[in-house]
């Protein structure tokens, strides 16, 4: 199956000059959504996790499937403001401003070998807050997973775990 081929570009989106990589394209034909989470499931299983876990909210699409394929459970990153109960907060720099990430304190049990897992790897800033966040509450995180990557904007350099990819964008 190929899998690039569903993601559809949409230039000029949020803003000029951005060009936006859809998934929704890639989420409505079935055989090829299914095929990526196959996919997926073979890349992050050899990381072992206990737990995966979504960032807010199109990671949730890619977690929570894979979470039934491995047997595993799953947690969310959150933006801010949006869980009950007791919860940690982590703030960082955007190319342009901040943005605040927050999980539920008990989320975790501590030790657990974590992999987050997220549509798209563009700068690495959310996956890199996610992995602190998750840290910061005794999660081992152990990978971390995308459908696609940016390669041109070198967001791997922010993450010091292996990062899994199904899908690269050069230029
Ligand atoms: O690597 P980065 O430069 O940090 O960018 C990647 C992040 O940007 C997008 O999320 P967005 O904030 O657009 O939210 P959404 O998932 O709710 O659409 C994407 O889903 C990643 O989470
Ligand atoms: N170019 C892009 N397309 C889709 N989602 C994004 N998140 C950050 N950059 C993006």
């Amino acid at each position: 199956m190929d899998i690039r081929s569903h993601i559809r570009t949409v230039p000029d989106f949020p803003k000029p000059g951005i060009l936006f990589y859809d998934i929704s394209t890639l989420l409505a034909h079935a055989e090829a959504w299914k095929a990526t989470v196959e996919t997926l499931a073979e890349a992050v299983a050899p990381h072992k996790p206990d737990l995966l876990v979504g960032i807010e909210s199109r990671g949730f699409l890619v977690a929570a499937p894979l979470a039934l394929a491995l047997g595993c459970g799953f947690a969310m990153v959150r933006k801010k403001g949006k869980l009950p109960g007791q919860t940690i907060r982590y703030t960082y720099d955007l190319e342009y401003g901040t943005d605040t990430v927050e999980i539920q304190a008990d989320a975790i049990t501590p030790g657990q070998r974590v992999v987050v897992l997220d549509d798209l790897l563009a700068t690495g800033g959310t996956m890199a807050a996610a992995i602190h966040l998750l840290r910061s509450v005794g999660a081992d995180v152990t990978a971390a997973a995308f459908i696609l990557e940016l390669a041109f904007l070198n967001g791997r350099d922010r993450l010091d775990v292996p990062a899994e990819v199904l899908v690269s964008y050069e230029s």
